[in-house]
């Protein structure tokens, strides 16, 4: 029979197994997995995730930091947990059920290409408010995402799933930025990504602008790339934005909002509460609205996971077959690449090794002389931009000479005067319609990163104008402060200029590699 609590006070939830009756699976993610159940005793539905701790490498004071948080929540746009209890090696967290599951699985089943913009306002500015009430009360969530947005039967939206979510304020000694290196990367902030100074709860305005970014497309920017090329991008890119073409529909006060988060420097993003006044969510509508718009019609969330379940392992089956052909296809671009700058590996060695023993620190070279460019090709290759074929990057993580993130590129100078010279022939001969198109996140129908015409020019002018004698370029964020970091005096100048071109982040010599070979073979008459 049901127990009822008195008025104010929270129902308590019996803390054992014999008193759920466990239904089908409705999601699962990293650690655990999430079951609709029956709690006999009040006979409600209720969702229950299972952890097996030993079978995650037992992080157990992750996940108990993690029940505990959810059960002490108090507010309406947090998913809180009703109790959490262990059983074996398994920890049980008992949670309100959301019927209409995450927003991530409504868009796979329904909405591939993302919502209309006023059912994202609705729903981002529900999660807003969560995460406001988070950052008043000392923690950072670090999972913002689609995929941790919950919707319940009637429309209600709560943030849910602190996996990764830790207290700010440290016991007592209120430190307010930590060291750990925890989250997905497509959200990630790049000042998380970078471990350099630690991050507060800024980094959760940077997924969240992802997030609307996510909610806008069906998809996270970069989502396709392998983890190491979204780090390189969102460290090395601009920030993603919602500027391209095919974003025409949505409005400037939704473009704005997403720009203000997704600031590579965390003092200028906003805070949650700031964000909330933006006009963009005076569209914002009530949780009917959501029912009504996104909830009617879909199958039982059960239903739409088994099916989820089986478009993925479809698709994991194709994928498989594709990238034996990929990694096939990368080694040939690689070769060719090497061949239209005619190469010479044991030059380069023979190069580097004049280099003066500061000068080797900051190219990052390693114990056996630069070899770590050399040697890292292919795997650098594969995550780099689509084509790129040469790789003249060293990464230095130890270099303290530079006041960057600690990725050090080095660009070494595979140009002779009448490389250069075709490459200044190969620009003049590249028209605009040999560029790719802008594209919101710049990645192909085949999934790779493609360079848009605004970088193609920019890159070739970089190529073009660098002095290949400089031997270190820094990749730092130098994002919308512009703030220059390099060391020489002259490559600093180069920097500024760029920089005054391009103010909003863009430091990427990765690609100067990839945009000359091409413009190269285009002068050659060569197929790219
Ligand atoms: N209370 C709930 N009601 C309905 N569905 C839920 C609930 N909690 C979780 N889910 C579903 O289960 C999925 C996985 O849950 P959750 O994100 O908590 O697991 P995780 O292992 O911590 O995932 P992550 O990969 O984000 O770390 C969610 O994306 C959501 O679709």
């Amino acid at each position: 029979m049901a127990t009822k609590a008195k008025a104010g006070e929270r129902r308590k939830y019996p803390i054992r197994k014999e008193d759920y009756e466990l239904f089908e699976v409705i999601g699962d993610g990293a650690s655990a997995v999430v079951h609709r159940a029956r709690c006999i005793p009040f006979d409600e539905i209720v969702a229950v995730k299972i952890l097996d701790f030993e079978k995650n490498n037992a992080d157990l004071a992750k996940i108990s930091r993690e029940a505990q948080t959810m059960v002490l929540i108090d507010h309406p746009n947090v998913l809180n947990a009703h109790c959490s209890f262990v059983i074996d090696h398994d920890l049980w967290v008992v949670m309100p059920y959301m019927a209409g599951g995450s927003c991530l699985h409504i868009m796979k089943s329904v909405y591939p290409k993302g919502f209309e913009e006023n059912v994202i306002a609705t729903v981002l500015k529900e999660v807003l408010k969560g995460l406001e009430y988070l950052h008043r009360e000392g923690h950072i969530h670090r999972d913002v995402k689609a995929g941790n947005i919950l919707v319940d039967a009637r429309g209600k939206v709560k943030l849910g799933d602190f996996g990764v979510s830790a207290y700010l304020f440290d016991s007592g000694d209120r430190q307010r930025t930590r060291n750990t290196f925890v989250g997905t990367p497509c959200w990630m902030a790049p000042e998380v990504m970078e471990q350099r100074y630690g991050y507060d709860f800024k980094a959760d305005i940077w997924s969240f602008g992802i997030t609307a970014l996510e909610l806008a497309h069906g998809h996270a920017p970069f989502s396709s790339q392998p983890p190491m090329k979204v780090l390189l991008m969102t460290l090395n890119n601009a920030p993603p934005s919602l500027e391209s073409r095919r974003d025409k529909k949505f409005s400037s006060s939704f473009k704005h909002m997403i720009a203000m988060c997704l600031v590579k420097d965390p003092s200028r993003r906003p805070t949650a509460h700031k964000l909330l006044k933006q006009s963009f969510f005076k569209q914002a509508r009530s949780h009917d609205y959501i029912s009504r718009k996104i909830l009617d019609g879909l199958p039982d969330l059960g239903d739409r996971y088994s099916a989820l379940k089986v478009k993925e392992a479809e698709l994991i089956a194709q994928k498989k077959m594709l990238d034996g052909e990929k990694a096939e296809m990368s080694q040939n671009e690689y070769k060719r690449g090497i061949s239209a700058w005619n190469f010479d590996v044991d030059e380069l060695k023979a190069q580097a090794a004049l280099i003066p023993e500061t000068e080797d620190a900051a190219l990052g070279k390693d114990s056996e002389g630069c070899t770590r460019s050399l040697f890292e090709l292919d795997t650098l290759h594969e995550n780099m931009p689509h084509g790129a074929p040469f790789a003249t990057i060293c990464f230095s993580e130890n270099d303290t000479n530079l006041e960057n993130n600690g990725i050090t590129q080095s660009i070494t100078d595979p140009a002779s005067s009448g490389q250069l010279a075709e490459l200044r022939r190969a620009r003049s001969n590249a028209s605009d319609n040999d560029c790719k198109t802008d594209t919101q996140d710049g990645i192909d129908a085949k999934g790779y990163s493609s360079p848009s015409c605004s970088e193609i020019e920019k890159y070739l002018e970089d190529a073009l104008s660098h002095s290949f004698g400089e031997h270190k370029v820094s990749t730092s964020s130098c994002s919308s402060d512009c703030s220059p970091s390099l060391k020489h005096e002259r490559a600093k100048q180069h920097h500024q200029v760029q920089n005054t071109e391009n103010c909003n982040g863009v430091c990427d010599h990765n690609r100067v590699g990839d945009l000359a070979s091409e413009a190269t073979c285009k002068a050659s008459n060569i197929k790219w």
